[in-house]
């Protein structure tokens, strides 16, 4: 399969200044520190063009003995980092930006946390606006200014406190939010959305003319630092606007910058994923303790066996290039042994069909909430 880091496409190291401004590109040592948090065992990737409509940027979390090995294989990243005239780098790992969020339940609560366990942000650089009285004491408790609810002023004070403004709401609710935030907006705001389906279109449209805005998509696993993440630039965005939003979302996990018609099958597919994996890991739990294992013992096997099956698709071959899942499934399915078994009866019940009818089932509802 293609390199995940693409490196035949990498970029000088000037032209990664040029393109990223004062923020680190990432891949630069500094960068790498800055991920250093509980969960990164950290080893950046970078595909990128000098044509921002080609930009393709990826970054992943890696185990750190696979580190040494895999970054032989990029050779434009370690020269790069000894270059004399990169971008200037900045002390210290923490992004300087006020980041603000207005609606900060499951998904905005999860970038929260998962920025600070990153370290690229800390929780008084952070103000959310909240509805409810549970959310406001939940995340008073972290720490973070709390404001009441946006469309009661809330929206003002999140915009009189932050440059960099996240979008945590119902996509449902997104149309009175942009209207409550649109007078406070200024030039120094960076919005960003991560609501499902809405069109960096209909955000533009929703705030004042020149405002820029970059439409995301998270995971929750951004919590842990492990999100799967995929994000659009609106046509106002700078190249520091890039910069900024790669930094923040790959602090947390893998980011992709892609196209918008690809949103709602990113949506679909990373997304609501995570549903889709837990749910797998339930059943296949279910599934041993049917077959005499306890609880506590099914649900710890099966857990990590979603992990270890997910990472060797990134590190089996041990060059940085991912590796077909059919081929590492062929490796574990012995002749007349037990896999095959298990496979033919997954194949009956029409497991795969099953899989790309959900995350097709949930792009469609992404594209019809657009
Ligand atoms: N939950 C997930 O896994 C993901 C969610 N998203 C997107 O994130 C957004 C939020 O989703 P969730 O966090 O799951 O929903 P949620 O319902 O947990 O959080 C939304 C929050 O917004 C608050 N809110 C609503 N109106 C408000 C107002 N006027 N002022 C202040 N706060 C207000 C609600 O009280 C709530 O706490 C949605 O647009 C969704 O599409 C995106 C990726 C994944
Ligand atoms: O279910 C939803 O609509 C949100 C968007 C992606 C994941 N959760």
């Amino acid at each position: 399969m293609s390199p995940v880091g693409c490196a035949a496409n990498a970029g000088t190291a000037r032209e990664q200044a040029r393109i990223w401004g004062t923020w680190p590109a990432p891949g630069k040592a500094s960068f790498l520190h800055t991920n250093a948090g509980p969960f990164s065992r950290a080893r950046l990737e970078r595909c990128q063009t000098p044509e921002r409509s080609e930009r393709n940027v990826l970054a992943r979390c890696e185990d750190g003995q696979q580190r040494h090995a895999a970054s032989s294989a990029l050779p434009e990243m370690v020269e790069s980092e000894s270059e004399p005239d990169e971008a200037p780098q900045p002390q210290s790992g923490v992004l300087p930006d006020r980041i603000g969020f207005i609606g900060a339940g499951q998904m905005g609560e999860a970038l929260i946390r998962g920025f600070v366990a990153s370290g690229i942000s800390t929780f008084d650089r952070i103000s959310a606006s909240v509805r409810s009285a549970e959310r406001q004491h939940a995340l008073n408790s972290l720490g973070l200014q709390v404001f009441g609810n946006a469309l009661e002023g809330g929206a003002a004070d999140i915009a009189a406190n932050s440059d960099v403004i996240f979008l945590g709401v119902k996509p449902q609710y997104l149309d009175g939010i942009l209207e409550a935030l649109s007078p406070h907006v200024t030039p120094k705001h960076l919005v960003i959305s991560i609501a499902a389906g809405v069109r960096v279109a209909g955000l533009e449209g929703g705030l004042p003319e020149g405002t820029r805005v970059v439409r995301v998509m998270p995971n929750t696993p951004c919590l842990i630092g492990q999100a799967a993440s995929a994000y659009v630039l609106g046509n106002n965005a700078t190249e520091e606007d890039a910069s900024k939003t790669y930094a923040l979302m790959s602090s947390v996990g893998l980011a992709i910058n892609v196209e918008e018609r690809m949103m709602d099958a990113v949506t679909g597919l990373s997304g609501s994923g995570p549903a889709y994996v837990f749910m797998m890991v339930e059943a296949l739990a279910d599934g041993a303790v049917l077959a005499g294992l306890p609880r506590d013992k099914a649900l710890a096997l099966a857990a990590q066996t979603v992990i270890g099956a997910a990472r060797m698709v990134f590190e089996a071959s041990g060059d940085g290039t991912m590796t077909h899942p059919a081929v590492l499934k062929d490796k574990v399915t012995s002749p007349a042994g037990t896999t095959i078994s298990g496979v033919a009866e997954l194949e009956t019940s029409g497991v795969r069909g099953a899989l790309i009818r959900a995350v097709r089932a949930a792009a469609r509802r992404s594209e019809e909430l657009g």
